[in-house]
């Protein structure tokens, strides 16, 4: 499905407008990724702690609210969320069955996919007629089920493709190599950072198509983070990964908001949404059906006869960085077999 086409014209982010009025004060909106502060697990109970239980429950802060979202296929709603609002700073899981609507609801929050009818904004913003590149330079970025890393490029250039909006990108200014060579320099500094941090620095000159399943999700992941993002919006990242590197991409999910980001995530794996996520929100046939922290969620009969049911925990132990290596080399050689 076609994004949204029009996308408006103004390339400056106006991250500032509040028209809820209800952004704290010191609100992070309007600062860069170094300047915000992080939450600690406990920071982000707290804020979340007079959150009533209950779909569509206002939050003190929120970065994302999307108001009477219907998005139909023939006659299936597959979405049908009639409030939700997604605190600041914090990390979401949404999670249900299959068929659910998460992702569908995730495309049409970020402007992959137009909804029939309904509205959401980033940072008090209306985000209508917004494409879904320009959602991202405002700084709600995604990754998808399926990995979308470029196989023939590699490692490195699929970290600068993550820069959007370069200078070198524009008709006119690409002879004008003086433009935009420092900030092509900037791109490649801030990629190697980036791919430091995701212990995939070794593979930069790699094909992207000679990596694990596991390591295409943080190459994704470390993609998403090239335009400095306020919300970072996971579809299933554990999906098809290997548990040693599950315990490498949790930590990167944890440390985001410990770097001041809000995370969305769609996810199956209980285990991650119970370890790492400070809100749970469940979706069943397109609605909302049920938000808490994780323990009440999971104690939620609806949510058990919705979803839970079929779902057993299995913990993730505990993997020094020698067992994740071999994992990856185990995940790669699988893969080649298959
Ligand atoms: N492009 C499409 N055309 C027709 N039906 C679709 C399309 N995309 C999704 N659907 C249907 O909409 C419903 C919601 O699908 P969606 O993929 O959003 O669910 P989900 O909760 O993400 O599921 P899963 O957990 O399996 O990924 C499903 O019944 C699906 O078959």
């Amino acid at each position: 499905m076609p994004a949204d086409a029009s996308d408006d014209q103004s390339d400056k982010p106006d991250l500032t407008k509040d028209e809820g009025g209800r952004h704290a004060a010191g609100s992070t909106a309007t600062a860069t990724t170094s300047e915000r502060k992080g939450l600690t697990k406990a920071e982000a109970a707290a804020a979340l702690a007079d959150v009533p239980r209950e779909p569509g429950a206002p939050k003190p802060d929120p970065i994302v609210v999307a108001d009477g979202i219907v998005r139909q296929f023939g006659g299936l709603k597959a979405v049908d969320v009639a409030h939700l609002e997604v605190q600041r700073g914090v990390i979401t899981a949404l999670i249900g069955p299959n068929g659910a609507g998460k992702t569908t609801f995730f495309n049409v929050l970020t402007g992959f996919d137009r909804a029939d009818s309904g509205d959401r904004s980033f940072n008090g913003r209306s985000l209508k007629r917004i494409s879904a590149s320009r959602v991202a330079r405002l700084g709600m970025v995604r990754t998808f089920q399926l990995t979308k890393v470029l196989s023939k490029l590699t490692v490195l250039e699929n970290m600068r493709l993550g820069a959007t909006g370069q200078l070198g990108e524009k008709f006119w200014a690409g002879p004008l190599r003086f433009l935009w060579a420092g900030q092509e320099q900037a791109n490649t500094d801030r990629a190697r950072d980036l791919l430091q941090r995701f212990k995939l620095d070794a593979k930069e000159n790699d094909f992207a198509g000679s990596l694990s399943g596991g390591q295409r999700k943080l190459l994704e992941m470390a993609r998403a983070l090239m335009v400095e993002p306020e919300l970072v919006m996971l579809d299933e990242p554990m999906a098809g990964v290997n548990p040693a590197l599950k315990q490498s991409l949790l930590g990167h999910v944890k440390s985001l908001r410990e770097d001041g980001m809000s995370v969305l995530f769609v996810e199956h794996d209980m285990d991650m949404v119970r370890d790492i996520s400070d809100w749970v929100v469940v979706m069943a046939q397109g609605q909302v059906i049920a938000e808490g922290p994780p323990d009440s969620i999971m104690a939620d009969q609806r949510v058990i006869d919705a979803y839970l049911g079929a779902h057993h925990d299995v913990d993730i132990t505990e993997l020094d960085a020698d067992e994740v290596a071999a994992a990856a080399e185990a995940e790669i050689a699988a893969e080649k077999e298959a």
